[in-house]
């Protein structure tokens, strides 16, 4: 099976191109090929699928490394719709791509026919409590909320891009609690469908720095979903204004939470590193 490795900040992925190659249990094949010492190694497997829907071009899943199957991915949808332009799959600079979380827009950002730079229409934030999902009064929205994680108060800000987010703010984020408290909020009993942790230092107005603990993989180094759900907290909590620089470990995003049309924007890079035949 030919795949194509790429990564979105140093948030890496496999890719199959399911035009040509056939993939029979995409979440098994998850678990193996995202293994870092016995597969490829990666943060999720996407594969590249026709739409049966008028209005997308293409469908993209997902597979996180744990073989569960995330809603959207962020990072990930730069580098489908790079490998889609490149690949000649397309020649439209705006795509429509069919995923769990609705219809998402990539827009490609092309010089001298190199992709630059990848602008996505995320669509609209889901701010209520059923929408994230997350326990308790449905219509509410979850703007410092407490919640009690293993006897310590922790308050969240909650926020889904079509996949779920829990934000939590940090004075300083060299000395965020990642890998201690991200694994434990992520299976709260607060979360029905487990959920991503951002852990977020507001650094100045247009400016925040965020680590990640992501559902089904732990930390990576960037996550799209999370910098746009980490942008509207900031915003919901009058803590910045709408259009942020998100400093990741593996580079910069820029987001923008638009006031006109309630929809999310995230511009950032999307890299190919190699090409390779899978033989188990
Ligand atoms: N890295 C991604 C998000 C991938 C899915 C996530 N782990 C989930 O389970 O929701 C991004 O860039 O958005």
């Amino acid at each position: 099976m030919r795949f194509t490795k790429m990564h979105g900040l140093g948030n890496d992925f496999v890719l199959v191109n399911c035009f040509k190659e056939e993939v029979e249990e995409p979440s098994k094949l998850a678990t193996k090929i995202c293994d870092r010492n016995f597969g490829v190694g990666a943060d999720g497997l996407v594969l590249i699928l026709p739409s049966q829907l008028d209005e997308a071009d293409f469908r993209m899943r997902i597979f996180n490394p744990d073989g569960s199957e995330p809603e959207m991915c962020g990072n990930a949808i730069r580098c489908f719709a790079r490998y889609l332009f490149e690949r000649g799959l397309t020649d439209k600079l705006n795509i429509n791509v069919e995923t769990l979380a609705g219809i998402i827009k990539p827009q490609l950002i092309v010089n001298n026919d190199k992709v630059e730079l990848v602008k996505v229409d995320m669509g609209e934030p889901r701010l209520k409590r059923s929408r994230i999902p997350m326990v308790g009064e449905e219509q509410d929205q979850v703007v410092g909320a407490e919640i009690n994680v293993a006897g310590q108060e922790v308050e969240v800000t909650c926020v889904s891009m079509g996949n779920p987010h829990c934000i939590i703010f940090v004075d300083d984020i060299k000395k965020a609690p990642v890998e201690e408290l991200g694994p434990k909020v992520e299976v709260h009993d607060a979360f029905p469908e487990d959920i991503n942790v951002e852990f977020i230092e507001v650094v100045n107005d247009t400016e925040i720095e965020m680590r990640v603990w992501e559902r089904g993989a732990g930390v990576t180094l960037a996550c799209g979903t999370g910098a746009c759900a980490s942008t509207v907290a900031c915003i919901l909590n009058n803590l910045t204004a709408n259009k942020l620089t998100v400093h990741l470990l593996g580079g910069d995003l820029v987001i923008e939470w638009d006031a006109n049309n309630n929809h999310v924007y995230m511009s950032g890079p999307a890299t190919e590193v190699f090409t390779g035949d899978w033989k188990l």
